[in-house]
């Protein structure tokens, strides 16, 4: 890790560069890629599935039997643990539930917003290097309370073909039934336009490597909306002397391990922190499976000392980061303080995989610094607002005039004569 010691401000941004690569690096192959989804469905989904995943598929759509083969290699007390945590997502996001707003704006007019489930969705499910069947609980679960009709779910196969059987067994749980192999672009591309097997939804849901994140972002040129761009997992974790090393270190190693282009980063006004936390860093690394893949993540990651509570809150807020951990005295200024962030965890015993899983809050977040416009996924990523309106003859007589005044300013005669008619009829009558 790097220790960057009271970076000036002109710094901060070049300092905390992200290592994934972008729209412009991967466009070119992602379009090439959808338009040959686009013109040969099912045939370019196994080319590419073939070139990416190693593997040639027998059957894309995943049938019954193997739904039911998953489940009976799923340990009860792994679905035990997957029931608590599909227990608290489905609280916290059926809280989110608001009523209809309804107001009359003038005497007769009665305007009101009502939010309807968008009817076809698709959930992206990654798999590349972990099989990560958590994220269904974050997708499905506010889906299914939303209302949406139709369910659509892809995850790479492995090289036997087939999707890990707790995906699977997650899925059915959240009576997902619509489930597809498919990984990386070419299953973003098959659910933007539609294929032979897979069908076409109206918005993509879901994280991913950088090319899922990419094609996502490509996707929306092809009519089709995403939640937001949630790329390689990111965490900055804010600590002082009053956090534990140990703990800490914990955390980034946990958001390191997701992939080579996570980044994880510490912000402390304690260089005694900062040189404890890089030792436990060290420590801890040894011990873990996926060892090498978080040794390169954490090459890449800062440890970095500011001066004073200000300037890191400024320097938070500059980086916006996916997952943010509090770990101060001062927790309240931070908290308070905090404009972009994807997800806060605050205090040493909020770890940051508690929200990852269990917590109930939703793990599909913002990443590359998109927390300062997007919200993580919530209720209303799975909703759209309709406004409906009832005019009364009084209120089309209240309103009325001025319409007509700012119609004929803007040179739209039709529009003034809509009202004109209508207030006729009704002085006349
Ligand atoms: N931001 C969030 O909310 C969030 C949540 C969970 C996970 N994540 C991130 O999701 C990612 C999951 O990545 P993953 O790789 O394990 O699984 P993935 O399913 O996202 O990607 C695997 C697919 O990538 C494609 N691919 C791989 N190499 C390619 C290449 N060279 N060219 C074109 N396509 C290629 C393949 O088709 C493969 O099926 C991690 O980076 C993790 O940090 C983010
Ligand atoms: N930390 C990831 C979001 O960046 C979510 C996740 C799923 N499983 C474990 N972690
Ligand atoms: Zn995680």
């Amino acid at each position: 890790m790097k220790k960057i010691y009271s970076p000036d401000r002109s710094e901060w941004n070049r300092i905390l560069e992200r290592p994934t690569q972008t729209v412009a690096d991967i466009e070119q192959t992602v379009e090439a890629i959808f338009k040959e989804v686009r013109a040969n469905g099912d045939a370019t989904l196994r080319k590419y599935t073939e070139k990416f995943d190693g593997v040639v598929l027998e059957n894309i759509v995943v049938s019954e039997d193997e739904i039911e083969e998953a489940s009976a290699l799923v340990s009860q007390e792994l679905k035990d643990a997957i029931q608590l945590a599909k227990n608290n997502i489905e609280v916290f996001h059926k809280a989110q539930k608001t009523s209809k707003v309804s107001v009359e704006t003038a005497n007769g007019v009665q305007c009101w917003q009502e939010k309807r489930p968008i009817q076809k969705v698709g959930l992206y499910i990654p798999g590349g290097t972990a099989p990560l069947f958590s994220t269904i609980l974050m997708l499905a679960v506010p889906a299914t309370i939303a209302g949406c009709e139709e369910l659509v779910l892809c995850s790479p196969p492995n090289k036997e073909g087939k999707i890990n059987p707790a995906i699977l067994y997650t899925a059915n749980l959240c009576g997902v039934t619509k489930i597809f192999k498919a990984g990386g672009i070419q299953a973003i591309a098959s659910m933007a336009f539609g294929t032979e097997s897979i069908p076409q939804v109206y918005k993509i849901f879901g994280p991913g490597n950088q090319f899922v994140t990419v094609a996502k972002q490509i996707a929306t040129k092809h009519g089709v909306s995403i939640d937001m761009p949630a790329g390689p997992s990111e965490l900055l974790v804010l600590a002082d002397d009053s956090a534990n090393a140990a703990f800490v270190a914990s955390d980034l190693l946990s958001q390191a391990e997701h992939g080579v282009d996570s980044q994880v980063v510490l912000v402390s006004t304690s260089k005694d922190m900062i040189d404890a936390v890089e030792k436990e860093v060290e420590k801890q690394l040894q011990k873990l499976p996926r060892k090498e893949i978080a040794e390169k993540a954490i090459a890449n990651s800062k440890l970095i000392y500011v001066e004073d509570d200000r300037t890191a809150n400024d320097l938070i807020n500059a980086y916006g980061p996916e997952h943010y951990i509090v770990c101060v005295e001062n927790e309240d200024f931070f908290v308070d303080n905090i404009k972009n962030a994807g997800s806060v965890f605050i205090g040493n015993y909020t770890p940051e995989s508690a929200g990852d899983y269990a917590s109930g809050t939703n793990h599909t977040l913002p990443t590359n610094g998109y927390a300062k416009q997007y919200s993580g996924v919530n209720l209303d990523s799975f909703m759209k607002s309709m406004t409906f309106q009832k005019i009364s003859e009084t209120g089309i007589k209240e309103i009325g005039a001025a319409i007509e005044i700012m119609a004929e300013a803007e040179g739209l005669e039709a529009h003034k004569n809509a009202v004109t008619l209508r207030l006729n009829s009704l002085n006349n009558g």
